[in-house]
């Protein structure tokens, strides 16, 4: 059976991760997070991310997922809409649904790293 990397190709997955953040950025919300943020570390970092979650040959070299985003503070809110820009460009990139399902997967599972709500963020 053919793996989801492969149903997909890193090269469309770079496509992908470009039109991401370009979306991410157009968003008055999401931006402020992205103010000085090194964009071609990130891109690098989540085409990587994306192609292991995927089954492909890549190994993340990023920071550990909590770690990337401990003071970010970011909101629920926000993780969707993230998540949301990010399940629109691998649809509009003609991803197939399989890949697409696995990917809302696992974003519900890293969901709990990445969003720091303030009344959580003292513990
Ligand atoms: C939806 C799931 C998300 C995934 C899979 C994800 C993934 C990543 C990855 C792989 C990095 C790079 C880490 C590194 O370079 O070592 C990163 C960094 C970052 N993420 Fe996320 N992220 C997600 C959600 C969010 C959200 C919701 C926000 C803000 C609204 C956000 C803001 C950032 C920022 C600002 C950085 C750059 C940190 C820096 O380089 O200083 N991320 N993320």
């Amino acid at each position: 059976m053919a793996s989801y990397y492969e149903k997909t190709s890193a090269a469309t997955i770079r496509e992908v991760v470009d039109r991401f953040y370009a979306a991410v950025l157009d968003d008055p919300d999401l931006k402020p997070y992205f103010d000085g943020v090194d964009l071609a570390r990130l891109k690098r970092h989540m085409v990587t991310l994306l192609c292991s979650v995927l089954g492909g040959p890549e190994v993340y070299e990023g920071l550990d997922l909590a770690d990337a985003h401990q003071d970010m503070g970011i909101t629920g809110e926000h993780y969707e809409k993230v998540g949301g820009l990010l399940v629109t460009a691998l649809r509009e990139h003609g991803a197939d649904e399989e890949v697409v399902q696995h990917v809302i997967t696992v974003l519900g599972q890293v969901r709990g790293a990445i969003v720091r709500q303030p009344s959580e963020a003292a513990g």
